[in-house]
């Protein structure tokens, strides 16, 4: 069996970030960005107050000081005079910073209104002053690939860009297959389960920034993979859930390759997840999970997620490991490499005593999954782990 890393590897060389579209501002969080934003202009284009107040001199900052009020300036609205020493004038935040005023004393500190005010026995040092291009200058760059968060959005619209290149949006077919499933929902009958791992695994996917497609589930026969294998075409990705063991039911590997999978791998030193195959057909990218829903999920951690990455431009790489301390006793590890599910918090991790790749109630409670390499020895308790955040 290859290992996890091996594995890994094998599985992004399947895939090649797609093409690009122009999509508003507006619809781009959480995309990720594929061409560099220049800011076309600064912020503020303009030096401005920071505060309520009165745009002075600083030589006549000076406590007791009494002022005459020549105008006024708010936001949206220049005042068009210049301030000389002995004059004020009204300003609001945001407010260009008229000619000749170097400071803004803010309104709590002076007495008086409107012809005149007097500036208080104590001033504050600050000028109030926010500097055109104080927060970025014209030609600042917002660099690509990058993953849209708010604050991105929040930046390239004071930039003034209404429209952003993003990654085309990778199109996931997802495959359940077996005689014992039906959708949410549906009434099953004694000897049937809901079909969960597509719904957990499209969640997944699209807050990966991919789409899914949910393809009507398979049954246990030939005929039922191969009228599904059929639906998926179009996609960019096709995975497929369950059926990939080696039972008398388990047909997955056998109808892909029939219909002309060229298999990349089949079974991964991990646990869970060990049944894992993946390969291309007919030049799309496929990747046959594990149907215990656990270890469809935890594949999904492992290999779908970097998978989308690599597909959506941005760097793909093995999850991103932290080390924290184990609550408890960790036994020696076997073979294979052990995704053990796991509460991290407080900085401790918490690895729970129920392992089994068929519990969703425990992975629900997981935050992290504990990662242990093959033979890795016992671990003591206060002793450091690998986690990945999930
Ligand atoms: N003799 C052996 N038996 C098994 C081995 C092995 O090496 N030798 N491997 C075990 C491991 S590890 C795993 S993982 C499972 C994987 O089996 P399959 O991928 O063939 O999955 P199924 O048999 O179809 O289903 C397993 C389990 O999961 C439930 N399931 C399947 N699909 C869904 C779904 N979409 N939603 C919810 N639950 C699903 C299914 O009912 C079964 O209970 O094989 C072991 N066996
Ligand atoms: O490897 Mo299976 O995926 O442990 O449950």
């Amino acid at each position: 069996m290859i290992t996890v890393a091996q594995a890994l590897e094998a599985v992004l060389s399947l895939g090649t970030p797609l093409d690009t579209e122009v999509v508003p501002l507006r619809h781009a969080s959480g995309r990720v960005l594929r061409e560099a934003v220049t800011a076309e202009r600064a912020q503020p284009p303009f030096s401005s107050s920071a505060m309520d107040g009165y745009a002075i001199q600083d030589a006549d900052h000076v406590a007791g000081n009494t002022l005459r009020v020549i105008g006024e300036a708010a936001a949206g609205h220049r005042f068009e005079g210049v301030v000389q020493q002995g004059q004020a004038v009204r300003i609001f935040t945001g407010a260009p910073l008229p000619h000749g005023a170097t400071r803004v004393v803010i309104q709590e500190d002076v007495t008086g209104r409107d012809s005149s005010i007097t500036l208080g026995a104590s001033l504050e040092a600050a000028t109030h002053i926010r500097p055109a291009g104080g927060d970025f200058k014209q030609g600042h760059v917002v660099k690509a690939p990058k993953r849209l968060t708010p604050a991105d959005i929040a930046l390239l619209a004071s930039m003034n860009i209404a429209e952003v290149t993003l990654s085309r949006r990778p199109a996931v077919a997802l495959l359940a297959t077996g005689d014992e499933l039906v959708m949410p929902g549906e009434a099953p009958n004694d000897e049937q389960i809901i079909a969960s791992n597509t719904f957990g695994l499209a969640a997944m996917l699209e807050a990966a920034g991919a789409t899914a497609r949910m393809l009507p589930i398979a049954r246990d026969n030939e005929a039922s993979l191969r009228q599904s294998f059929d639906l998926a075409r179009g996609a960019d990705l096709i995975v497929t859930v369950g059926g990939a063991s080696v039972g008398d039911h388990d047909l997955v590997g056998a109808v892909a390759a029939d219909m002309g999978l060229e298999r990349a791998f089949y079974k991964v030193a991990m646990r869970p997840g060990k049944p894992l195959m993946a390969g291309k057909i007919n030049g799309i990218a496929m990747l046959g999970l594990p149907g215990n829903p656990v270890s469809a999920m935890v594949c999904g951690e492992i290999f779908l997620k970097p998978l989308v990455d690599q597909m959506l431009g941005l760097p793909a790489t093995a999850r991103e490991t932290i080390t924290a301390p184990t609550n408890k006793i960790i036994p020696a590890n076997g073979p294979r490499e052990h995704y053990m599910r796991g509460r991290y918090r407080d900085g401790t991790v918490k690895v729970f005593d129920r392992q089994d790749s068929s519990l969703l109630k425990v992975l629900h409670v997981a935050n992290c999954l504990i990662k242990r390499a093959p033979h890795a020895p016992e671990i003591a308790v206060g002793a450091p782990v690998e986690i990945i955040l999930i």
